[in-house]
């Protein structure tokens, strides 16, 4: 059901979201006050392709398949959420080139994966499973399915992250010695726990009685148990995957536990999931030895409780244009950091919309182009200068400054493809932080855009000696000169609302809104009613107006004295102005350049 905007009443359509997997009703209920929820289970990848274009968020487990294919044909999509850990069904590459936030939940299931793997350890230590069924089959064999105790055993962690370090807080608990191999464990949580970290993963796995593996599927992980692996491991040792498939090569440990040299298996993940029925991860669930389960590791109710709600938040907050807890693909920023940033992010958008509308002409696009390079300079100044990221300004200097200009087809350009998107189409953006004590301006922060143009060869190209035949009538000689010119844009915030108080070499302090009418004329008598009969035959009304002086000590004499006794007339008009009106004020009456922008 559309909602009201609120301000005029008018019903504007609610974001949608699509939920193709089993997600807990806790978290969906915060999303149905303000988004349209659909729950469709069992669509099929072509179906979920079909539908993918009309929905805002995509709420996910690890069943469906986020491939580049279904993220290129969903225009509208601005977030993906994973109700759980792993992302590994999800093309993040794609996503963050489609400025696409990818989140998780990555700590609301890390207990119930534990629990479930000392579960399974327990069950493939006394044969559960198999006592399980051979009961259940009238039998009754007590001598063939005796077992052993944990208790004094050896357990290897390979990865002691969350689930890796909660494994082994309870695995201590139940008196096992503990082991882990992990690169970039954190030291005292390890020692706290108990764990001695050895250097490599052969040491670990000679040493194992139950070995664990706890890191994510990535290119140094996959595979990393095969046949040659499990043939240094003793044969009582018992083997537990409760993490991703893929990593144990389950051709070898299917050979391992025929063969006797590995003497069990717990495993809740396979390379295919559902494994197809001819293939390795059948015959394992099959084996006898084995103790399976269908990816069950985050299957309690809590986990699936606490992700729910963990990703719907998250849903809200970035269609609400706030940033999410746990982005994958988006830089941490801290929220009172974020609360400091949002009213520059507007600024910082409309200074780059500003800065392409007014000042960048054909031959000057921004980054440039045939024989010119733009550099854009993005001072702060204040306290913005001691914030620990500025990312989203300069995601918003990019949006602006391209927005007015480029087909961007619908992408959205935000902090996670930003700097890919500023990449691709050659715009070159420094940031730089000013210590200079702002409080004499009184605002506690500035914001300075100059963009530097720069002739990269002497010699005009023939698309701007034609661009430059056609500017003739409108001063084009004065533009000319401008290209080698810095162009400067400053601006501030006030009660939350942007302003900007420098356009060029002219100081003025107007709010950034709406659609304006910028003349550059000689500061005398007659411009404004010249420049105001004209809209008004053309039936354009004027809401507000303000005149820019030159920001700069007045010259005595020569051309710089003309370039000074010159302003900046800005008028806030109803209604884009049209280019034959614009061109009719050019020349006339002292009106030296003109351009429309709408912010
Ligand atoms: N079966 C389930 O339902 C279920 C539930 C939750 C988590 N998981 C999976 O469990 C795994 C662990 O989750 P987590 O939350 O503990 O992740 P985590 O990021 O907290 O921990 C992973 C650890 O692996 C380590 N690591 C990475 N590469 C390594 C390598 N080559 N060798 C050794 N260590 C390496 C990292 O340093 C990190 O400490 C993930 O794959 C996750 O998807 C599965
Ligand atoms: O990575 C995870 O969070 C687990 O593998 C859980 O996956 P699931 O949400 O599909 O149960």
């Amino acid at each position: 059901m559309p909602v009201s905007n609120g301000t005029n009443g008018a019903m504007t359509p609610r974001p949608k979201v699509l939920i193709p997997e089993k997600v807990s009703p806790d978290g969906l209920a915060l999303l149905s006050a303000t988004l349209e929820v659909h729950e469709r289970k069992g669509l099929s990848p072509e179906q979920l392709l079909e539908i993918i274009p009309d929905y805002d968020a995509l709420i996910v487990r690890s069943e469906t398949k986020v491939s580049a294919q279904l993220l290129n044909a969903a225009k509208r999509l601005k977030v993906v959420a994973r109700a759980g850990v792993g992302v590994d069904n999800v093309d993040v590459e794609t996503a963050t080139k489609n400025g696409i936030v990818v989140v998780n939940s990555p700590s609301g299931n890390i207990n119930a994966a534990a629990e479930h793997t000392i579960a399974l350890m327990m069950a493939v230590a006394r044969n559960v499973s198999e006592a399980s069924a051979s009961i259940k089959a009238g039998k009754w064999e007590r001598s063939r399915l005796v077992g052993v105790e944990l208790k004094g055993k050896t357990l290897a962690i390979v990865g002691l992250g969350k689930v890796g370090l909660t494994v082994a807080r309870i695995a201590g608990g139940l008196g096992m010695h503990l082991i882990a191999y992990d690169p970039y464990a954190n030291t005292s949580l390890a020692a706290a726990a108990a764990v001695t970290l050895l250097p490599d993963l052969a040491s670990l796995l000679t040493a194992a009685d139950f070995f664990t593996i706890h890191t994510p599927l990535i290119a140094s992980t996959k595979g990393m148990i095969s046949a040659a692996e499990l043939a240094t491991m003793k044969p009582a040792a018992r083997i537990l995957n409760v993490a991703r498939g893929g990593m144990i090569d389950e051709t070898a440990l299917l050979d391992a536990l025929s063969a006797g040299t590995i003497a069990g298996a717990g495993l809740d993940v396979f390379t295919s999931e559902p494994p197809g029925p001819d293939s390795p991860a059948a015959r394992l669930i099959a084996h006898p030895k084995v103790v399976a389960t269908p990816h069950l590791g985050a299957s309690t109710v809590e986990a699936q409780e606490n992700v729910s709600i963990d990703v719907c938040e998250q849903v809200l907050s970035i269609l609400s244009g706030q940033l999410p807890r746990s982005a994958v693909n988006a830089p941490l920023i801290l929220p009172e950091e974020y609360r400091t940033l949002q009213p520059f992010v507007s600024l910082v958008e409309k200074m780059g919309s500003l800065y392409t509308q007014h000042f960048a002409s054909g031959a000057r696009r921004p980054g440039g182009s045939g024989n010119f390079r733009t550099t854009f300079d993005l001072t702060y100044e204040g306290s913005l200068a001691g914030l620990n990221t500025t990312k989203p300004l300069f995601a918003a200097l990019v949006k602006g400054i391209l927005a007015p200009i480029s087909s961007l087809d619908g992408l959205n350009v935000n902090i996670v493809n930003a700097e890919l998107v500023a990449k691709e189409r050659g715009i070159l953006i420094n940031e730089n932080r000013s210590r200079e004590d702002v409080e004499e301006k009184g605002y506690t922060s500035f914001v300075t855009l100059r963009a530097r143009t720069r002739r990269t060869s002497s010699v005009p190209s023939s698309q701007e000696r034609g661009t430059l035949s056609r500017q003739q009538s409108s001063a084009a000689d004065v533009r000319q000169q401008q290209q080698q010119e810095d162009q400067v844009i400053q601006g501030f915030v006030s009660g939350n609302l942007p302003y900007i108080s420098r356009l060029g070499r002219f100081s003025t302090n107007i709010s950034p809104s709406g659609t304006l009418l910028i003349c550059r004329n000689f500061d005398s008598c007659g411009r404004i009613g010249f420049v105001g009969s004209k809209l008004g035959k053309a039936g354009v009304n004027i809401n507000l107006m303000t005149v820019a002086p030159v920001d700069a000590p007045a010259a005595e004499d020569g051309a710089e004295a003309e370039r000074s006794s010159e302003a900046l007339m800005i008028l806030g008009v109803d209604r884009p102005v049209e280019d034959e009106v614009v061109r009719s004020l050019i020349g006339e009456e002292g009106v030296l350049e003109a351009s429309v922008v709408t912010l």
